[in-house]
């Protein structure tokens, strides 16, 4: 990282927060709905693992990648369709077996006792997006939630996160995006913010090749790395 980086670590006044894989283990959840969506076409289940590698670009993309790890790849109308299908399944299974990441309510009272602003950027869609925060009782923090259908194109392009830097009123030089992912890392500079990446999250690709300006074994290394950071500044 170069210097004017590190320097902008310092004090970000604002925190954008990635959902699944950053804040939220949602694996196990996704792949009961994904489970139930190809049994529904006699199709046989995925695993966990294997469904927990194909979260990260919205639900077009994971039941884009589901029927095609099945077997029964479909395109066009066939996928469309088996995406609407979806929608009310996934909304059956939001929270049952999702559980918050490490020391995610602790870190997220860290910054709001320092008067940082804090958003999610997801791109899960908006309403579950906003009943799972809602269910961990982390609403609270946060000055903005945008998911993935509240854009018209998701991450890795920057709407998103543009969006609620707006709502946060804090500009993209000021702020600093917390992910899991390649699409994360690429909406972040695509924004013009700085990106931190955690371990242990949803990725195909290893977080230290994704190029991002630090990385971090969890979310409760955070604010130590950033303070680490701003001392060598
Ligand atoms: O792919 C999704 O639906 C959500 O993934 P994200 O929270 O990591 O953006
Ligand atoms: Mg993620």
């Amino acid at each position: 990282m170069n210097v004017g980086a590190s320097k902008r670590f310092r004090s970000p006044r604002a925190i954008l927060f990635d959902l699944d894989g950053t804040l939220i283990d949602s694996a196990p959840d996704i792949a009961a709905a994904v489970n139930e969506l190809l049994a529904g076409r006699d199709l046989p289940p995925l695993k966990v693992d294997q469904v927990r590698a194909m979260i990260g670009g919205g639900v077009m993309k994971l039941v884009e990648r589901a029927f095609a790890a099945s077997g029964s790849p479909l395109r066009g109308g066939a996928l469309e369709e088996a995406n609407r299908d979806m929608a009310p399944i996934y909304r059956r299974h939001l929270t049952g077996l999702t559980r918050l990441m490490p020391g995610v309510r602790q870190v997220l009272t860290h910054f709001h006792l320092n008067g940082t602003a804090m958003g999610v950027v997801t791109n899960k869609p908006q309403l579950a997006t906003r009943e799972i925060l809602l269910h961990f009782h982390l609403t609270e923090y946060l000055g903005a939630i945008v998911g993935g259908d509240a854009v018209t194109k998701l991450k890795p392009a920057p709407d998103a996160l543009l969006l609620a830097l707006d709502q946060l009123q804090v500009e993209p030089h000021q702020a600093l995006m917390v992910g899991d992912s390649i699409s994360d890392v690429g909406a972040a500079r695509a924004a013009g913010m700085l990106v931190a990446l955690l371990r242990g999250g949803y990725t195909q690709v290893p977080v230290e090749e994704l190029g991002a300006d630090l990385v971090c074994d969890s979310l409760l290394d955070l604010p130590s790395a950033m303070q680490r950071l701003q001392a060598a500044a």
